[in-house]
């Protein structure tokens, strides 16, 4: 395969050639686990799937994704939720494995938990404390950035320019501004672990950096995340894990989704403007949401809008309509993935791309009568949607499933599309008149159009 991935590290896309010819490493920063996750930190989860998916069709994969089970954020959740840390954790793991299910995401190799893993990170700061590059002070362990002189490299930030952005008052004990935490002391009302420097806890960082050591090694393939994770959590990953084995070492392809935006706006919990997986679960499928998460090229922004979710819907009815007589349990006539399919994932990812080649596929199949040429075609369809984590329901049952967003759409809201769509029409925009018309069929409303005028009616 020839595999061609943007590498955040170098700003280009690079060819890609794992260190081992058939065996793939990769590391995907997970879910700091305090709360329901929202529908942003789902997209490197759907996104970095497909990865998995398409690379596991060409190498060995070990793929590990952490779960980040100690940090502040979850400190504090645990004083406003009245559980304790371990209830809490725990039951926000178990609503991340069952939200990622439902949007058929598999599960990683190996799903690390921060705290089964604090000596590993002990003996980590260790190595920076030996290569000159951690000091102690105040109870505190700090990484002192200005000893490494490769230090931004990921995020081509300036350290001038990283001080003078730092939002956050700097913390008198600090050397240098830019030095940070490994490890911070903990009081008997928090959790922590005895250490050489006290009783205490770990940074975040420190955590990504000692479970991909352990689980990957010095040196691994693919690091991935989403672009907020740039600066300053990989660049501090790096820092902590190239100043203890070298440079070089570490991961050598860097992957960053784009963030997903609602009303242009980042989605996040601090700001309060998130949307729940199990919220939109009430709405839609969840092969519709992970749908609607790939829909935009993984590295866009993707926004979300009143039509992300029912252009999705549509897709997969017309996708699914075109398997509605195919019999996954014939003999297979064809294995392989679409040669188009592979070329577009080749291409950094091309995901919108590979989706249109399934349309096109779909299309050619609706054209043809029942027969070898036909079930062919829906077997390469089948299995080409597969590696999108798409398209393995029953059809039937799928286009027989009602999504209850159908009921949403009030009579104001419909009259108000049709009008839309009857301005474009009188633009000749059939694109988008013919657009407008599947959206609404995806919300189950039947436009039936006449000379003079256009009805319609739920189905
Ligand atoms: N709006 C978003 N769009 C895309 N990816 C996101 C978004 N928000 C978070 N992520 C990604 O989700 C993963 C988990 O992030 P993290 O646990 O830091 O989120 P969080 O604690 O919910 O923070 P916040 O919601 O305040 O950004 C990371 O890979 C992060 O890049
Ligand atoms: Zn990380």
């Amino acid at each position: 395969m020839t595999l061609c991935l943007h590498n955040t590290l170098t700003g280009k896309i690079e060819l890609f050639r794992p260190l081992h010819p058939d065996r793939v490493s990769m590391y995907v920063c997970g879910p700091t686990v305090y709360d329901r996750a929202h529908l942003g930190n789902f997209r490197p989860v759907v996104v970095f799937d497909v990865l998995y998916r398409f690379l596991k069709k060409f190498y060995d994969v070990t793929y590990v994704r952490n779960i980040t089970d100690i940090d502040d954020k979850i400190i504090n959740a645990v004083r406003t939720s009245g559980k304790s840390i371990g209830v809490l954790t725990e039951e926000t793991t178990r609503f991340f494995h069952e939200d990622s299910q439902s949007l058929g995401a598999l599960q990683p190799t190996i799903e690390p938990r921060a705290t089964t893993h604090i000596p590993e990170m002990i003996a980590l700061i260790k190595v920076l404390f030996d290569q000159g590059l951690a000091y102690e002070v105040q109870e505190h362990v700090l990484f002192h950035v200005p000893n490494l002189p490769s230090y931004g490299e990921l995020s081509h930030i300036r350290r001038k320019d990283m001080i003078a952005g730092a939002r956050v008052e700097v913390a008198p004990y600090k050397k240098d501004p830019s030095d940070f935490i490994l490890w911070k002391p903990s009081d008997e009302t928090q959790p922590g672990w005895e250490s050489p420097w006290g009783y205490g806890r770990p940074g975040w960082h420190i955590e990504c950096s000692a479970m991909s050591l352990k689980h990957l090694g010095e040196s691994f393939d693919i690091h991935a995340g989403g672009q907020d994770l740039i600066f300053p959590h990989h660049e501090n990953e790096i820092a902590q894990s190239t100043g203890a084995h070298g440079a070089g070492t570490f991961a050598r392809y860097w992957l960053h989704n784009g963030v997903l935006t609602i009303n242009g706006e980042k989605m996040s919990k601090s700001l309060g403007n998130f949307i729940t997986l199990t919220d939109l679960l009430q709405k839609a499928r969840g092969e519709t949401i992970r749908l609607a998460l790939l829909l935009t090229h993984y590295r866009q922004p993707l926004d979300l809008t009143d039509e992300t979710l029912p252009r999705a819907r549509a897709i997969l009815n017309r996708l699914y309509g075109a398997l509605e007589d195919f019999d996954r349990h014939s003999p297979a006539l064809s294995k392989e993935i679409d040669t188009q399919v592979v070329t577009a994932l080749e291409d950094d990812l091309n995901i919108p791309l590979a989706l249109s080649r399934l349309h096109s596929l779909a299309s050619e199949i609706y054209k043809l009568p029942t027969g070898s040429q036909r079930s062919l075609l829906q077997h390469t369809l089948w299995t080409s949607g597969e590696v999108l984590g798409l398209l393995q329901s029953e059809p039937q049952s799928w286009l027989q499933g009602k999504e209850s967003s159908s009921q949403e759409l009030s009579v104001e809201e419909i009259e108000e599309w049709i009008d839309k769509r009857t301005a474009a029409r009188q633009a000749k925009n059939f694109i988008e008149s013919d657009r407008i018309r599947d959206m609404l069929a995806a919300h189950g409303v039947l436009l039936l159009d006449s000379p003079a005028s256009t009805t319609w009616r739920r189905t």
